[in-house]
């Protein structure tokens, strides 16, 4: 087998969001435009921003490692500039003065605590193409290594629709999942996820614990919401970040920024929304899949087999279309779309050689071609872990 990264263990089952926070090592933190900054100045929330950073302080004083991811570069750069447009190169430049303003504002807030800030900015081809993403990981692990808190952004100025991620919430699930962090705090202006918009239904309760993404959990997110101008998230969004962590083996709080210490509040025990990270032996087997480092090849699908993979299906010879790599049988491979996106990864069935050989062909055509009996399948979905999105 190929170099597969341990994951850290993971701390025993968390049943609520105090807990879940008390336990986690490392720990992502997102941040909404509208908690950041003040929708009549349009300049940062000094006096939040101070207080979050003590918090962020104190859990790294305790040895934890965190991650921020940050909106707000849209934001501020308006508020400098405002006679700036709607068109995409408008709000290019706004991200563009807006960053530095963001990055200035973190970086004088963490200072009075001797902490550094580390400018971070993604788009989304860095998490799902595989070099990028060893390429992004490795600069996190280093940053981390020094004691150095990550500022994670989307890169608004050079990412176009195509190519975005399009909302901070997924941002920060994708950073997490490439951390490997446990624990993802995502910081509304609502303190959880209640069986209704509680903005719009005053009857709507309080969900303390999921620990399944059902369908009807997440329908009750509806659908995204922008608040004052400034944000571009909803809880669709929240819902649908905590999906992607999860399926990287990471829980989720939802919880509200609208207190001055949002963070030691939640570790008080104030009211949030835990969504557990799975748990079961299949769940740890699959996060160690998950966690495999360095894929020791790669699967180009047709459409057709990334249809099927992601309606629970096993992968077929007859879905690949092209194998890359010198990987052996049981080694962690990449699989990706026609279009080179990243799909998943999962253990193959058969060896580099062998797979070039049986690709694109039937299963009952591989005894014949091969010379033996072997898998019916090139992947058996209990041995694969799909990108979420
Ligand atoms: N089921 C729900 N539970 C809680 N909030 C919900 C729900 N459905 C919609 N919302 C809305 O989502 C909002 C949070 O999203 P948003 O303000 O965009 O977040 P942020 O700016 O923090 O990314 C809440 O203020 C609430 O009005
Ligand atoms: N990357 C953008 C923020 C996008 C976003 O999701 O914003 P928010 O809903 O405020 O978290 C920016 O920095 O302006």
């Amino acid at each position: 087998m190929s170099q597969a990264a341990a994951l850290p263990p993971r701390p025993d089952s968390a049943t609520s969001a105090a807990s879940a926070l008390r336990a986690a090592r490392r720990i992502v933190v997102k941040i909404g435009s509208s908690l950041l900054i003040d929708a009549e100045t349009r300049r940062p929330t000094r006096d939040w921003l101070a207080a979050v950073a003590s918090d962020l302080a104190v859990l790294k004083a305790e040895g934890r490692e965190v991650i921020v991811v940050s909106s707000g570069s849209i934001a501020l750069g308006r508020g400098r500039l405002p006679k700036l447009g709607a068109r995409l190169e408008d709000k290019q430049a706004a991200a563009s003065v807006g960053q530095s303003l963001l990055m200035a504002a973190w970086s004088e807030a963490l200072a009075p605590h001797d902490l550094v800030v580390g400018q971070v900015l993604l788009t989304r081809d860095d998490t799902e193409r595989r070099r990028r993403w060893l390429n992004a990981r490795a600069t996190v692990e280093a940053l981390l290594g020094h004691g150095v808190i990550p500022v994670v952004n989307e890169n608004d100025t050079v990412a176009t629709e195509e190519i975005r991620y399009g909302d901070n919430d997924r941002l920060a699930a994708r950073t997490a999942q490439l951390a490997r962090a446990d624990l993802l705090i995502l910081l509304s202006d609502v303190d959880g996820l209640y069986t209704a918009d509680p903005r719009r239904d005053p009857t709507a309760a309080h969900l303390p614990l999921i620990e399944t993404l059902s369908p009807d959990i997440l329908a009750m997110g509806g659908g995204a919401n922008t608040q004052a101008g400034v944000g571009t998230g909803g809880m669709a969004t929240k819902l649908a970040a905590a999906q992607i962590a999860r399926s990287a083996g990471c829980a989720t709080i939802i919880a509200s920024g609208q207190t001055l210490s949002p963070l030691s509040a939640v570790q008080a025990g104030a009211r949030a929304t835990l969504i557990a990270a799975p748990d079961g032996p299949m769940a740890a087997y699959k996060q160690w899949i998950a966690g495999s480092l360095s894929p020791a090849g790669s699967l180009t699908l047709d459409g057709g087999a990334v249809t099927a993979l992601k309606a629970g299906k096993s992968l077929l010879p007859a879905g690949v279309t092209a194998v890359s790599g010198d990987f052996e049988k049981g080694d962690c491979v990449r699989l990706t779309d026609p279009e080179g996106r990243a799909v998943g990864v999962g253990l193959a069935a058969y060896a580099a050689d062998e797979a070039v050989r049986i690709r694109g062909r039937r299963s009952d055509e591989i005894e014949a071609i091969l010379g033996y009996r072997g898998a019916s399948v090139l992947i058996h979905r209990d041995d694969m872990v799909l990108d979420e999105r």
